[in-house]
């Protein structure tokens, strides 16, 4: 069958073409978003550059900025409970949409076998959105920006390294979160190097 012999195939009028594409703001236009990586379960260093690397394999993604890699207390549990976190923000460039990257994410975490047990336990990886562009949403399933990142040193401190002047959207400039919250619990681990794939 040649490609235009099927009657049920109708042409798209490039006229609704254009209309699609200039909907999605994100086609041609990358927008900046920011992830959090967490790992206290295996070789935690390994888990975060895996992350990284499988981040820099994604199409419609670039890496821009790798931070530090920090150790950190365990947030939200008792932190004798759990071993001590790694911790590091990727700034990256994208074209997918929010719930896209977020589905990346998840994959990220499968591939890394995260296992989804009870809330805030150990894992190979977490890969969370801090930030996409100044969206806000309330979605549960996807809320912007990260509900609980400002009241995280451990996102906020190498957010801030690779971005100075970096806001949290509906929160204020990280640096004025941080001189609130403080940086207890948050090492800088400067023998650890994460590397961004060329
Ligand atoms: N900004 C976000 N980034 C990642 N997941 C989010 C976000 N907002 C909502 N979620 C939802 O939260 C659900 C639970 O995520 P996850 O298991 O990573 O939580 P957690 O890492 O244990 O805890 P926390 O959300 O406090 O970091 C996800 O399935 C996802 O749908
Ligand atoms: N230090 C630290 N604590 C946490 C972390 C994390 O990445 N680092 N992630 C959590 C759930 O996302 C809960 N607690």
């Amino acid at each position: 069958m040649t490609p235009n012999s099927d009657p049920t195939v109708q042409p798209v009028p490039a006229s609704v073409v254009q209309q699609v594409d200039a909907a999605d703001t994100t086609l041609h236009n990358p927008q900046t978003a920011v992830l959090s990586l967490g790992s206290n379960l295996g070789n935690r260093l390994e888990c975060l550059q895996s992350a990284v690397d499988a981040l820099a394999d994604t199409p419609g993604l670039k890496v821009k900025a790798v931070s530090p890699v920090y150790e950190t207390e365990p947030w939200g549990v008792d932190p004798e409970s759990q071993p001590s976190y790694f911790n590091a923000v990727v700034i990256v460039k994208t074209t997918l949409p929010p719930g896209s990257l977020l589905e990346r994410g998840h994959a990220i975490e499968e591939a890394l076998e995260r296992k989804r047990e009870g809330r805030w336990e150990p894992r190979p990886i977490d890969v969370d959105i801090v930030a996409y562009q100044d969206v806000v949403s309330d979605d549960p399933g996807l809320t912007l920006p990260h509900p609980r990142a400002h009241e995280r040193a451990f996102v906020l401190v190498p957010w801030r390294d690779v971005d100075p002047a970096a806001e949290v959207p509906g929160h204020g400039p990280v640096d004025a979160l941080l001189a609130g919250l403080g940086t207890e619990g948050v090492t800088a681990r400067p023998d650890l190097e994460l590397v961004l794939p060329a």
